[in-house]
């Protein structure tokens, strides 16, 4: 188990982490996401050693993990970090890259497990090419390669899906945290990309200006947002005055994502529909309601000064108010 426990950091005299807290279990995959700059990657280099934090502790088991200050070559041999910035080898090939890795004792062991590898991250087709003449996405992906070689028992990824097209990204993500799974290695990513943090991670931590806001299951997070922050993490939300469906309010807002306003000609909430935008499976459509300007999905694209009615369940509105 990993056990991070209150710690904090400041760039010279500028705090970034506070007293952050985080526990994770062997083979559990923990998304941090956040605005940029509340401190994601910063906790990241503190796990693996690469900076030394202000208080606190952090454990490997019952290991205490001490640090740049006690540790000459930063991080451990059971743990790995993917930074954003991947440093490959530029004059050598793809595998060789991966491949200085691991161990040259056997041969054929050692060939086996690059194949393996350049599958695993779909690179087989350049395993001769030199890596300085390999694109953004194809440098991070042999970098995560390079990461998982031996194994780890804790990896760390800095957003690693960043410079990888949506064609691959789908498909990487799936081997990539399965194989985690399968190998019972634990994940900790930093991230932006919700399928990152929804679809993957057992638990997912917000961060805001260094502090841990809040914490749990990707579905209870997502169901039950704290806040519009926590919410507008997961996409588009509206934060709507809860004087539209209930006129006793006094100021209250209601937090409601795009998908689960519709249209419902019985009811007495009239829109005036601004623009739509196409999305693929459904347009988003940009609308007035009583001087409040809203977003919500529909499967049709509305012409803009349409008028619709939009209904909201209250049941939803019972549970987010
Ligand atoms: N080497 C540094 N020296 C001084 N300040 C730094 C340094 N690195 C980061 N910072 C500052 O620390 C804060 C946290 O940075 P960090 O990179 O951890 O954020 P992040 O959440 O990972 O951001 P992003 O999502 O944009 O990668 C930011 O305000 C950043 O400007």
């Amino acid at each position: 188990m990993l056990a991070v426990k209150n710690i904090s950091f400041a760039y010279e005299n500028k705090k970034v982490l506070k007293r952050i807290k985080l526990f994770a279990d062997q083979g559990e995959n923990i998304a941090i996401v956040g605005e940029s700059g509340c401190g994601k990657s910063t906790l990241l280099k503190i796990i693996y050693g690469l900076l030394a934090p202000e208080n606190g502790e952090i454990y490997w088991n019952d290991q205490r993990l001490l640090g740049p200050d006690y540790n000459l070559v930063p991080g451990e041999s059971f743990m790995k970090y993917v930074a954003q910035d991947f440093d490959l080898m530029p004059s050598i090939t793809v595998e060789e890259n991966i491949g200085k890795f691991l161990s040259n004792f056997y041969p054929g062991k050692k060939k086996k497990r690059t194949r393996e590898l350049l599958q695993l991250v779909e690179m087989t087709a350049f395993a001769k090419t030199k890596a300085r003449l390999l694109s953004g996405g194809q440098m991070q992906r042999v970098a995560l390669a390079q990461a998982i070689a031996k194994e780890p028992e804790i990896i760390l990824l800095d957003e690693p899906f960043s410079n990888i097209d949506n064609f691959r990204k789908n498909n990487l993500r799936r081997n990539l945290f399965n194989y985690f799974k399968q190998n019972n290695i634990t994940c900790i990513v930093a991230t932006h990309d919700n399928a990152d943090s929804l679809s993957f991670a057992d638990k997912t931590l917000i961060l805001k200006e260094g502090k841990i806001v809040d914490q749990g299951s990707p579905e209870t997070l997502y169901e039950n947002p704290k806040n519009y922050y926590v919410a507008s993490l997961f996409g588009e939300v509206n934060e709507l005055p809860l004087s539209l469906f209930d006129s006793n309010s006094n100021g209250e807002t209601i937090l409601v994502y795009p998908h689960e306003i519709g249209i419902d000609k019985k009811s007495r909430l009239k829109a005036t529909i601004e623009s739509s935008f196409f999305k693929g499976s459904s347009y988003m459509m940009k609308a007035t309601l009583d001087e409040v300007t809203l977003y919500f999905e529909h499967q049709h694209k509305i012409e803009n000064g349409e008028k619709v009615c939009l209904s909201i369940s209250e049941d939803l509105i019972e549970k987010r108010s």
